[in-house]
């Protein structure tokens, strides 16, 4: 294999400088626990809400990719006094309340699960370092979730599978309205389609083949993701607004049907933009973005849910200015 290496990491893996921030720290950690969880970017572009009693089956149907950027979280657990520390990129995290907060949220409901584990003698941290923006249609909460749900899973051992551990982020992320299929999508890597809604394990999913790759000199081959945005919509804000659920709903109802029988990457960008125009997510400054944007690449939208544009494109080079770029993440979200 060619390139330049990094702690045995290729340094062009957009996951690789985080590794090596955590490698460093790693030697300070003593003998705790700890473990680290990589859970990749899932951008969705077209999505229904299927409701359900049951959180486990309450979701999502609907399309998207993940990049090779997202949410790396490390899990230290040691024996202490029940303390709790959770850090957002090294920031500890006072974000509006704990009952706001989705991994707060995934803890409580491993704590609830597993009543025989004496969590009250335990001193738990949890890092969670982000190279996405938050709030911003790339679900970074399920990223938080799914940290903490494998990371603490597999720490402490608890009697679940890969899967099941995944089924806890999602019941938070659903619980708290954060999100509705992003833990399904980063599990499944890819350009993901959630065909049934639900958690890994209760819902379905499959995912577009890639289409053929257009640049063999490289090693990692195929598309760029291409980002830029101009600002947050909080998801639960829309999940808990009828009247926007009811549009969203309404626009998507056909949508996946559609792509299933054309199951084409420009396809999902086309189903995209018609899902961000008829539901009125979209605006002036998102399409103008988007226009710039679509001449150039495979097809450009708008990030499910926030004021972000995103295009897929055989090229990193663009002419937006200020743009990220980033690859598609093939494998999912995984322990490392
Ligand atoms: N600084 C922070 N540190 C830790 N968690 C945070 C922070 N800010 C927000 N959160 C968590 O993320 C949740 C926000 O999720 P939201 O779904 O709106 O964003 P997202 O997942 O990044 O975007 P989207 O779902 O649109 O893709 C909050 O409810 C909170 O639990
Ligand atoms: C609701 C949502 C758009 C938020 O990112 C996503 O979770 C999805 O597609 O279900």
């Amino acid at each position: 294999m060619e390139g330049i290496f990094l702690l045995g990491y290729p340094i062009n893996h957009g996951l690789n400088y985080l590794y090596y921030l955590f490698n460093c720290e790693y030697n300070k950690c003593g003998d705790k626990l700890q473990s680290l969880v990589f859970a990749p970017s899932h951008i969705t572009g077209f999505f229904e809400i299927i409701d359900h009693p049951h959180p486990m089956i309450r979701g999502s149907r609907g399309a998207g990719v993940v990049l090779d950027q997202g949410v790396l979280t490390r899990v230290e657990v040691c024996e202490g006094n029940g303390e709790i520390i959770i850090k957002t990129n090294g920031n500890i995290n006072d974000y509006h309340s704990r009952e706001d907060s989705v991994t707060y949220k995934t803890l409580d409901l491993l704590k609830k699960q597993f009543t025989e584990i004496e969590w009250s003698n335990l001193h738990i941290t949890i890092n969670h370092e982000l190279n996405v923006p938050l709030e911003a249609g790339f679900g970074a909460s399920a990223g938080f979730a799914l940290g903490t749900s494998l990371g603490l899973s597999q720490i402490l051992k608890l009697p679940l599978t890969f899967n099941q551990a995944a089924a806890v982020a999602h019941n938070a992320e659903v619980l708290l309205s954060t999100g509705l299929g992003d833990v399904m999508g980063s599990m499944v890597g890819g350009f993901p389609l959630r065909i049934e809604p639900g958690a890994p394990g209760f819902g379905k999913a499959d995912k577009l083949l890639p289409p053929e790759n257009p640049r063999k000199d490289t090693d990692e081959g195929g598309l760029f993701i291409i980002f830029k945005s101009l600002g947050t919509i909080e998801t639960s804000s829309v999940l808990t607004d009828p009247v926007k659920t009811n549009k969203l709903n309404s626009v998507a109802r056909d949508m996946l049907q559609r792509l299933m029988l054309k199951p084409q990457v420009t396809h999902f960008m086309d189903l995209s933009l018609e899902f961000a125009q008829k539901t009125g997510f979209i605006d002036p400054e998102i399409m103008e973005m988007v226009d710039v944007l679509k001449d150039e690449t495979m097809g450009a939208s708008m990030a499910m849910l926030g004021r972000t544009v995103f295009a897929i494109s055989s090229t990193p080079d663009n002419s937006l200015e200020g743009s990220g770029v980033a690859r598609i993440d093939h494998c999912g979200c995984r322990i490392i």
